[in-house]
């Protein structure tokens, strides 16, 4: 049986959820805040994320674009209730239609809702690779599905037998990428998936995220490689300093970027090779930097005065959003 049949077979959503086109999970206006105390026990705080909304369907992948530091991977724990005693999160979580509380984030951890880690170490040095998949897997056989999503992934029978640290760097990034194939999960979260792999890695795994969207997951690629985001995705949601800044479809990636509305989306565009390559001065504001209007007006071509003022509010365009007064 064709690994993806097998996929697809537990996969089936509610109707409902189907005919309304409900989005199987959904973000609006999250914030996070990280309590820290200083000397003398005084309470200061930094905001991380600022106001991160969006939706994902059922199959569909979303990729979370945003440089180094930005706040992706607090996205991802945020979204799967794993992050610290300090954190702060405000914002409405939605999963299949009904509110994610903390409660249910624990329920669907790992099973309903799954991550693939940024980094390797998330794998238990103690057990053996493919034991750790085979964790994951409900049905009977467990050790012939691991073993075939493993021959799928370009791992061998003897892989299975290692332990994490006989691992090297690309094999461990197949074990993480296995353990989300053969999981029930509807909704899988790729936490920068693609760095540090050689070329045809890299392909490979963006191949397989394509297979689990294709097996019916929704899919969220979070990474800043925008090329490998153009690849796969159905969206781009572009974070910048902790927002969306913009929510595009996969077609407005064209020409000079007439179609993209934000002037941060339209010069990460023109920043890529085949494109004109041309490079963004300055840098994102810090984490906890105040920021009074638009977090990218100081490097924006277009802003006027007022953007310094006070801060865009997400407009809703056809087929996506948008923060920005003049778009
Ligand atoms: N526990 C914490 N307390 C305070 N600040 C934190 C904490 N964890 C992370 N940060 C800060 O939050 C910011 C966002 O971190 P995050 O790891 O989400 O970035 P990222 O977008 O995933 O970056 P990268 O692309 O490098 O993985 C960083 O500046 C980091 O220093
Ligand atoms: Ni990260």
């Amino acid at each position: 049986m064709d690994i993806n049949q097998v996929e697809k077979s537990d996969h089936t959503l509610p109707n409902s959820l189907i005919k309304d086109k409900t989005p199987l999970f959904e973000v609006n206006h999250l914030s996070l805040t990280f309590r820290q105390y200083k000397k003398g026990l005084r309470e200061s705080s930094t905001q991380v994320i600022r106001d991160f909304s969006l939706k994902i369907h059922q199959g569909e992948i979303v990729a979370v674009v945003g440089a180094s530091g930005s706040g992706k991977s607090l996205l991802a724990d945020a979204i799967l209730g794993i992050l610290p005693e300090n954190a702060d999160v405000k914002g409405d979580l939605k999963f299949a239609g009904e509110e994610l509380t903390m409660e249910k984030q624990m329920l669907l951890r790992g099973k309903d809702i799954s991550l693939i880690p940024q980094s390797t170490n998330a794998l238990d040095p103690l057990m053996k690779a493919g034991k750790q998949v085979q964790s994951v897997i409900k049905r009977k056989n467990k050790k012939s599905i691991q073993e075939r999503i493993f021959h799928k992934v370009g791992l061998s029978k003897k892989a299975g037998e290692m332990y994490p640290f006989e691992l090297s760097g690309g094999m461990a990034r197949r074990v993480l990428v296995s353990t989300a194939m053969v999981s029930e999960a509807k909704l899988v979260i790729a936490d920068e998936p693609t760095p540090g792999l050689d070329e045809h890695a890299r392909n490979e795994t963006i191949h397989y995220i394509k297979q689990l969207a294709d097996g019916g997951k929704s899919i969220m690629f979070i990474t800043h490689d925008i090329t490998a985001a153009l690849e796969v995705a159905d969206k781009v949601a572009v974070f910048y300093a902790g927002e969306t800044v913009e929510i595009a479809n996969i077609d407005d990636f064209t020409g000079k970027g007439e179609n993209l509305r934000h002037p941060y989306t339209r010069a990460l565009w023109n920043a890529l090779p085949q494109n004109d390559f041309i490079p963004l001065k300055g840098s994102q504001p810090l984490p906890g930097e105040t920021i009074n209007g638009c977090a990218f007006e100081s490097r924006c071509p277009i802003a006027v005065e007022y953007c310094a003022q006070k801060p865009p509010q997400n407009k809703s365009v056809s087929g996506g959003i948008v923060r920005c007064f003049h778009a």
